[in-house]
């Protein structure tokens, strides 16, 4: 028998399965909620992007300047090698399901800089002593199957004894230079569209607290943004990210505050998976959105919306859609850029 998640520790290996093993329970927070919250990101990673101007004949042409999605580095013929990583503990029970959630999070930021992944390395955190191997075999089969259906390579991976399992990829992918999108490129006068419904962070918190799944929740996760990526390079589309743990309203900030532009929001035209809003009112917020609202609510005009509704545009997804200044077949627009007021953001 496994021991119970509270019964922690370093002991012998567990070699039998129980008979039902919730994976969420195993861990302090889920999936992208549990990303060190922006600010605080920000601050860690400061002193490493003191770089100066970027120079667009530079081998580095992304870095952390403006917190993309992935580093961009160029090669020969007018290419871009695209690096990302993400990994993150169970944000869903069932392991071969953490794994397809955990692969699709990870190559979805090679797809929202415009790029297509071509071979990812696996990244694993097991508690050895408490949860069995085999589980660990169901995850990683879950990340491959996944990497398989979007055309990339597995290629190996490191994988270590955690007090709580993790999981997730490193990701290179390729992207042709003169389609590159980044959190920068916003201009005013394109619209906002987003491409996958949001909600997925208080479905996935009343899940850890009920066991309550919600299948729309698991099939956004799973869902590859490889369609949405290839359909915002065809719409000629340069500026764009991956809605994940810093909410609708966090990584929308990221975008308006690198582009030196308002983004307006319409609350009334966000897309919401079902449930979403019962489990709001029902009290599953992660801290981690608070902690995102918290952070854009200084440059934000949240004035015309309830203080729910700005919890739900804040709720930190993961494996979220893609956030896209300009319009892709049938994703809703939900809003606009617009030259800098002053707010970096209008929600209205
Ligand atoms: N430990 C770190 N060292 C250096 N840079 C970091 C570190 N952690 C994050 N960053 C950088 O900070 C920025 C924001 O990170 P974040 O993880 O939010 O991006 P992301 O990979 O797009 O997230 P997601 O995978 O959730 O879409 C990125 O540019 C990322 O490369
Ligand atoms: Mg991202």
């Amino acid at each position: 028998m496994a021991r119970a998640p509270s019964a922690r520790g370093y002991g012998r290996a567990v070699t039998t399965a129980p008979a039902r093993i919730r994976l969420t329970q195993y861990a302090h927070g889920g999936g992208c909620a549990c990303k060190i919250p922006p600010g605080e990101l920000e601050a860690v990673v400061a002193g490493l992007t003191a770089t100066g101007p970027r120079d667009p004949a530079a081998e580095l042409v992304v870095g952390l300047d403006d917190g993309d999605d992935a580093a961009v580095v160029r090669i020969a013929g007018g290419q871009g090698l695209v690096l990302t990583t993400d990994f993150f503990t169970p944000v869903v029970d069932d392991a071969y399901t953490f794994g397809r959630i955990a692969a699709a999070n990870a190559l979805s930021d090679v797809y929202a800089m415009g790029g297509t992944p071509v071979v990812a390395v696996n990244l694993l955190g097991w508690p050895r002593d408490v949860l069995p191997a085999e589980l660990a075999a169901e995850v990683l089969r879950g990340g491959l199957e996944v990497a398989q259906e979007a055309g990339c390579h597995v290629g190996g991976g490191h994988s270590i004894d955690d007090p709580e399992p993790k999981y997730g990829m490193a990701v290179t992918g390729v992207v042709d230079l003169d389609r590159l999108i980044t959190n920068s490129g916003a201009v005013a006068g394109t619209p906002l569209s987003l491409t996958k419904p949001l909600g997925v962070g208080v479905l996935n918190s009343r899940m850890k607290a009920t066991g309550e799944v919600s299948d729309e929740a698991v099939a956004a996760m799973t869902t590859l943004n490889r369609d949405a990526g290839r359909a915002a390079v065809a719409a000629g589309i340069r500026a764009g990210t991956d809605v994940t743990g810093f909410g609708l309203l966090g990584h929308l900030y990221k975008m308006a505050r690198a582009s030196g532009v308002t983004a307006v929001v319409d609350a009334a035209a966000v897309p919401y998976l079902a449930g979403a809003r019962e489990a709001l009112a029902d009290g599953h917020v992660s801290g981690g959105t608070r902690r995102n609202l918290d952070w854009v609510r200084p440059h934000t005009d949240l004035s015309a919306v309830s203080e729910d509704e700005a919890l739900l545009l804040a709720d930190a997804q993961t494996s979220g859609g893609l956030l896209l200044g300009g319009e892709v077949p049938g994703a809703p627009v939900i809003g606009e850029f617009v030259p800098r007021g002053e707010h970096v953001v209008i929600v209205r």
